[in-house]
């Protein structure tokens, strides 16, 4: 069986001679020095991360990881919780956003039962199930030590996988009516600041269900007392199946070398578990845009990114990850098709 440590372990530096000539690279190319911005960073980035100086994106994929929530049971979300199977069943049917999007990026679309209550089947269909849900965490521990290994463990599985057929840049999604609730007790608990200031509207509830969410996120930590040097405890007790499967995923592509588009809020509370797990992860993130959901700045400024894409998104599935895809592309293709100076015999600036 996959040990955590064993792939945290393996997760090094990015490599500084790429980089280096990467940079040196950019400094030839037929435009202004700095004119491509984000553009030239991602691109040296992306030349740290796969230790290629002009790397290449042949595989595209998307994890969308789903699992059930015990705190539906409180009413923290606008919508009920059956719409966790129903959306499951619509990814795999190709009609959710995700498929659109994935479908124009030409990213395959890898859908998880981590831990869907009900019962799921279908031939694309990985299933996982850790438990069916988590446990209410207002009232318990939302998953137990050993489940959420479990599910960590059926992440970097899945990610092996993907790793083994080819792919090399991975967006994370995640499906699971409750999961802001869940995302933003996590992110409380990891960055010792007030719920209130991590907790949003999620699909859209009124400010009185707003106020409620927060009592209950208050209520779940106050009951499981997490240990906030111990991001697995944290991971356990506020829990998300989904959210403990993205951290494998994040850690086995760090593992592999291979870079990880960090959709929303949801899935930056696992970015945010996965780097104070093992600091080093944290180069082969990129943050591929800004949600909506209150809190998600906050957690993408603790992990030093800065988003690609600001578009008001306050989905999941990976949607806003994948719409990242083309940016991260855009830079290598730049990076990697450009003329330099010399090639194309145009004047560089002045000595
Ligand atoms: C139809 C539908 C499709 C979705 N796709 C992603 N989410 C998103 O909304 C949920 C989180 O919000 P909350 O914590 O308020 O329940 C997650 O499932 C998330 O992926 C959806 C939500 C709905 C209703
Ligand atoms: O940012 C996200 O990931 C998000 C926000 C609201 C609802 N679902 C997901």
């Amino acid at each position: 069986m996959t040990d955590i440590y064993d792939v945290m372990a393996k997760i090094t530096a990015l490599d500084t001679d790429s980089i280096e000539q990467a940079r040196a690279r950019q400094a030839q190319l037929t435009k202004p020095a700095g004119s491509l911005g984000r553009l030239e960073e991602v691109a040296v980035q992306m030349a740290g991360i796969t230790r290629s100086v002009t790397p290449i994106v042949q595989r595209r994929a998307v994890v969308v990881m789903a699992a059930d929530h015990g705190v539906t049971a409180e009413g923290v979300s606008a919508y009920p919780k059956d719409v966790t199977p129903q959306m499951v069943l619509n990814f795999l049917a190709g009609g959710a956003a995700i498929n659109a999007l994935a479908r124009q990026a030409q990213a395959d679309v890898t859908v998880v039962d981590i831990g869907v209550a009900a019962d799921l089947e279908h031939p694309q269909l990985l299933s996982r199930k850790v438990r069916r849900g988590t446990a209410n965490m207002a009232r318990e521990a939302a998953m137990s030590q050993a489940e959420v290994l479990q599910a960590i463990t059926t992440g970097i599985e899945v990610m092996e996988n993907l790793a083994a057929q080819g792919v090399d840049l991975v967006a994370t999604g995640e499906m699971g009516i409750g999961n802001t609730t869940a995302a933003s007790a996590i992110t409380a608990s990891l960055l010792n600041v007030p719920a209130e200031h991590v907790t949003g509207r999620g699909t859209g509830i009124d400010d009185q269900q707003l106020t409620h969410k927060v009592r209950i996120i208050e209520q779940a930590i106050a009951h499981n007392v997490p240990d906030v040097e111990q991001p697995l405890d944290v991971l356990a007790k506020l829990g998300g199946l989904e959210i403990a499967g993205l951290v494998g995923v994040i850690l086995a592509a760090a593992a592999h070398r291979i870079p990880v588009i960090i959709d929303g809020f949801i899935s930056s509370a696992a970015a945010l578990v996965a780097v104070a797990l093992a600091p080093a992860a944290r180069d082969y993130l990129f943050a591929g845009h800004l949600s909506v959901e209150r809190g998600h700045r906050l957690i993408l400024e603790k992990l030093g990114l800065e988003p690609l894409l600001t578009l008001h998104l306050r989905l999941g599935e990976g949607t806003g990850a994948v719409l990242a895809m083309h940016i991260i592309e855009g830079a290598l293709r730049t990076h990697s098709e450009m003329s330099t100076f010399a090639e194309a015999g145009v004047s560089d600036k002045e000595a």
